[in-house]
């Protein structure tokens, strides 16, 4: 019998991780199985990849391999709670702010759990995805989990104390540069190109400088000052983002996103 996957919460994030787990012929292996409390969601994301689904979680007979958690941070707990009959899954939470000490105090003691956090871009492929594992997952589970994630992008196991900051940079990340995106869309507009055709100038320039940093793996300055032509136009328009504080506040807006995360997702 195939091992199953378990995915609670078939929101942005859950649909996003179980598309990006579908990204690769391995998916075969396990029998994934959805569940979300609002059902057309996780019927939507079953019909789409062909997945089996549960409008009740009772309905899942057998234990579980993995469980995903992948509902909002102050629901996590109550969703713990209702999973509490699985004793031998391994239990992932993407829960930002959520630590292991809370984590295991929601399950109990004696469970495997992983804490991660991704972002947006593993449903391409392309994600940001750090992994932290609490004693109890082995290390022949951390392997064949590390085969398990392998479709999402780039996975990196993380300290605990690092999480915070993920968050707020990657994980958050794909929602700011969304805003920057968009920004630069309606600069199209407003010097008179069509918002299409702004938009696919856009995302195709930034994919391009992505793809050209990552190939050279080296410091954004360098690029940035291959592209300012001495008087040109790169530079004034540079000089004016400098004026109005443009790194200051992306840095700001790095911060507190940081600080949510830290004082557990409460306000600032
Ligand atoms: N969105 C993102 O880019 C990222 C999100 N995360 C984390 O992922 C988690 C999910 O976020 P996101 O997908 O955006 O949230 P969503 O609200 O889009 O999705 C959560 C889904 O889970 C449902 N749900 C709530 N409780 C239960 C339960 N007990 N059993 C089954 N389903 C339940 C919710 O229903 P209802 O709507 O009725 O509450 C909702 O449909 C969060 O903890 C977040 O911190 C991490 C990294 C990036
Ligand atoms: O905004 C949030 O709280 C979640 C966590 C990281 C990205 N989205």
């Amino acid at each position: 019998m195939k091992q199953s996957i378990l995915v609670v919460g078939c929101g942005n994030m859950g649909s996003a991780l179980t598309r990006g787990l579908c990204l690769d012929k391995w998916h075969n292996k396990y029998e994934f199985c959805l569940y979300d409390k609002v059902l057309p969601k996780a019927i939507q994301i079953a019909n789409e990849l062909d997945l089996s689904y549960v409008a009740d979680i009772n309905e899942v007979k057998s234990e579980p391999y993995l469980i995903f958690l992948a509902v909002k941070p102050n629901q996590i707990e109550s969703a713990c709670q209702s999973l509490s009959q699985f004793r031998n899954s391994i239990f992932v939470s993407l829960a930002a702010g959520v630590n292991q000490e809370q984590l295991q105090k929601y399950l109990g003691e004696g469970r495997p759990i992983i804490r991660m956090m991704p972002n947006l871009g593993v449903e391409v492929g392309e994600g940001v995805v750090a992994l932290h594992y609490n004693s109890l997952v082995n290390e022949e589970n951390r392997e064949d989990l590390l085969f398990v994630f392998s479709s999402l992008g780039w996975i990196f196991e993380a300290e605990e104390k690092e999480f915070d900051q993920i968050t707020a940079l990657s994980g958050s990340g794909p929602g700011l540069v969304a805003v920057f995106l968009e920004a630069m869309m309606d600069a199209g507009v407003n010097i008179g190109l069509p918002w299409e055709k702004s938009l696919k100038m856009v995302v195709q320039t930034m994919l391009g400088t992505a793809t050209w940093l990552k190939k050279k793996n080296c410091h954004p300055g360098l690029l940035k000052n291959m592209v300012c032509s001495p008087g040109g136009t790169t530079i004034a328009g540079i000089k004016r983002l400098e004026l109005s504080g443009f790194r200051g506040i992306v840095m700001d807006g790095i911060e507190t996103a940081n600080r949510r995360a830290k004082n557990n997702m409460a306000e600032e």
